[in-house]
C-alpha cells in the first residue's frame, strides 16, 4: 500500500495511478458539439472502453494500483455528511443552467439516483431535456421553455464531460501536494469541481496542500506540467497555460508552507496551436536520459528557468541558451540527454505519430513505458533504442487527441 501522493519524476517506478473510464458522456457527443467540447470525432464507446481496460489491465500487470477519478470522488462525496448536496450544487453553478425550474428539475433527478458513483457518471454524462420533469407549466422562465421546448432547444439540457478521460490535466500531482489547474475552457473548467471535492473530502486525499487553485484567473493545465526531478519540474507556455500563472505557481513552489521540495522551475515556450496543446504532446521523458520529442520543436524553444530570489518571497528569471537537450540535461543534472524524435526523420510519419500522441508516453519504470500502438514508426524507434514499450490499442482512444500520459494522473512512484 502507498498511502498519499508522492511524485519526485516522471519515471520512478509507478506504483499508483488515477484513470476514468470512458463512459455514457461520449454517447452524448454529437457532431455540432466536438468543437466546444475539444473532440476531432466521435469515438465507438464499446470499443473505447475494450482499448482502456486494456490499459488498465497492462498497468496491473506491472503491479500498479489503479484507481478511478469517480469512485474516488463518490469516497469523498460519501465520507462527509453534506459534501453530496454540496456537490450537486457546486455542479449545478458550473454547468450555467439559466433557468431556475430547469435547475431545480435536474437537481430532482440527480437526487433521485442512490448510488453515489452512479450521480457522479450522472454528472459526467451530461442531462438530456427528456429525462426531466419540466412540464410548460412547471417552466418558470424563458430560459426553461427554450431548454426544454422540442422545436427551440437543444436535445442536452446539460453538456456532457467527455474530456475527463485525460485525468492528466485538471489536477496535478506535484511531490505530495497538487495544482488544482484554473482550466481555460468552460467545457474542461466543469471537471474541475470533481477535483477539487475529491481533495477536499477524500478520506486519503482531503487536505492535501495545493500549489494553485481552480478558482485563479490564470489558466494552467496540468498536462504542461511534468515533474523532472526531486526538486525540479518543467511547464509549458502553452494555448493552454499563461505566464502568469506559472509565475503564481512558481511562487509557490519555491517559497510557501508547507515546503513543496521544488527548487527549480523551468517554463518552455511552445507554438500556441492544437497540435501542441500541452508540453507532455511535445515530449515525455522514457528513461533516465532519454525523452520522446516532437521534431517540430526542435530549434523554436524560448526557455526560462525560475528560482528563488534573493529576497523572501522574490521569484529570480534567467532567461537560457541552447538547445532542448542542452535544457533537459541542465535540468536533470546530467551531462547530457537522448532525444528520440517521434516518427524519426520522416516528415509525414512524425507529424501523423505525433498528432495522434507519439511523444505522449507513460513511464512505469526507467526505460520501460506505455505507448498508443497506432504509432508504428516512432515505436519501433524506440523499441531500437532499448525502450520497453507496452502498446495500447488506441483506434478510438486517441480520438479525443491525448495519450497514455494524458490519461493518467500518476499518485506515487518510488525514487529513481
Ligand atoms: N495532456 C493532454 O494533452 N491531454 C489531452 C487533452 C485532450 C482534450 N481533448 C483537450 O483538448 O483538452
Amino acid at each position: 500500500m502507498h498511502e498519499g501522493l508522492n511524485i519526485r519524476s516522471e519515471i520512478g517506478r509507478l506504483r499508483k495511478v488515477m484513470l476514468y473510464r470512458p463512459g455514457n458522456e461520449l454517447l452524448n457527443l454529437s457532431p455540432d458539439t466536438l468543437g466546444p467540447l475539444l473532440f476531432d470525432d466521435i469515438p465507438f464507446l464499446e470499443e473505447a472502453q475494450r482499448e482502456h481496460d486494456c490499459f488498465a489491465r497492462m498497468l496491473a500487470d506491472e503491479g500498479v494500483e489503479v484507481l478511478y477519478l469517480d469512485e474516488l470522488v463518490a469516497e469523498a462525496l460519501d465520507a462527509v455528511p453534506g459534501a453530496r448536496a454540496e456537490f450537486c450544487e457546486r455542479w449545478l453553478d458550473e454547468a450555467g443552467l439559466p433557468g431556475r425550474a430547469a435547475r431545480g428539475a435536474v437537481r430532482e433527478l440527480l437526487d433521485s439516483i442512490d448510488d453515489t458513483r452512479a450521480l457522479v457518471d450522472k454528472c459526467i454524462e451530461g442531462v438530456r431535456a427528456d429525462e426531466l420533469d419540466l412540464s410548460p407549466t412547471r417552466a418558470a422562465s424563458l430560459a426553461d421553455l427554450m431548454l426544454t421546448d422540442r422545436n427551440a432547444g437543444s436535445p442536452l439540457v446539460i453538456d456532457p464531460i467527455p474530456n475527463i478521460y485525460f485525468t492528466r490535466d485538471t489536477f496535478s500531482v506535484i511531490g505530495s501536494g497538487v495544482s488544482l489547474n484554473s482550466m481555460l475552457s468552460r467545457t474542461r473548467r466543469r471537471e474541475g469541481v470533481f477535483g477539487e471535492f475529491l481533495l477536499r473530502y477524500h478520506p486519503e486525499y482531503g487536505g492535501t496542500p495545493l500549489w494553485y487553485t481552480s478558482d485563479r484567473p490564470h489558466n494552467i493545465e496540468g498536462g504542461d506540467i511534468l515533474v523532472l526531478g526531486p526538486d525540479v519540474i518543467g511547464v509549458g507556455i502553452s494555448e493552454r497555460t499563461s505566464p502568469a500563472a506559472i509565475d503564481e505557481l512558481a511562487a509557490r513552489l519555491l517559497w510557501g508552507e508547507p515546503e513543496s521540495g521544488v527548487a527549480r522551475v523551468f517554463a518552455f515556450s511552445i507554438p500556441h496551436k492544437r497540435s501542441f496543446m500541452h508540453l507532455d504532446t511535445v515530449f515525455t521523458q522514457v528513461d533516465v536520459d532519454t525523452f520522446t520529442v516532437h521534431p517540430g520543436i526542435l530549434g523554436t524553444l524560448v526557455v526560462f528557468e525560475l528560482t528563488r530570489g534573493a529576497r523572501e518571497g522574490e521569484v529570480g528569471i534567467r532567461r537560457l541558451d541552447g538547445s532542448l537537450d542542452e535544457i533537459l540535461a541542465r535540468a536533470l543534472g546530467l551531462d547530457a540527454v537522448r532525444l528520440i524524435k517521434c516518427g524519426g526523420d520522416d516528415p509525414i510519419a512524425s507529424v501523423r505519430e505525433q498528432w495522434n500522441d507519439g511523444s505522449n508516453t507513460l513511464a512505469v519504470a526507467p526505460g520501460r513505458v506505455l505507448v498508443y500502438q497506432r504509432n508504428a514508426v516512432t515505436n519501433d524507434i524506440l523499441s531500437r533504442e532499448g525502450i520497453e514499450l507496452l502498446e495500447i490499442p488506441s483506434a478510438e482512444l486517441s480520438r479525443g487527441r491525448g495519450g497514455p500520459h494524458c490519461m493518467s494522473m500518476a499518485f506515487w512512484r518510488d525514487a529513481v
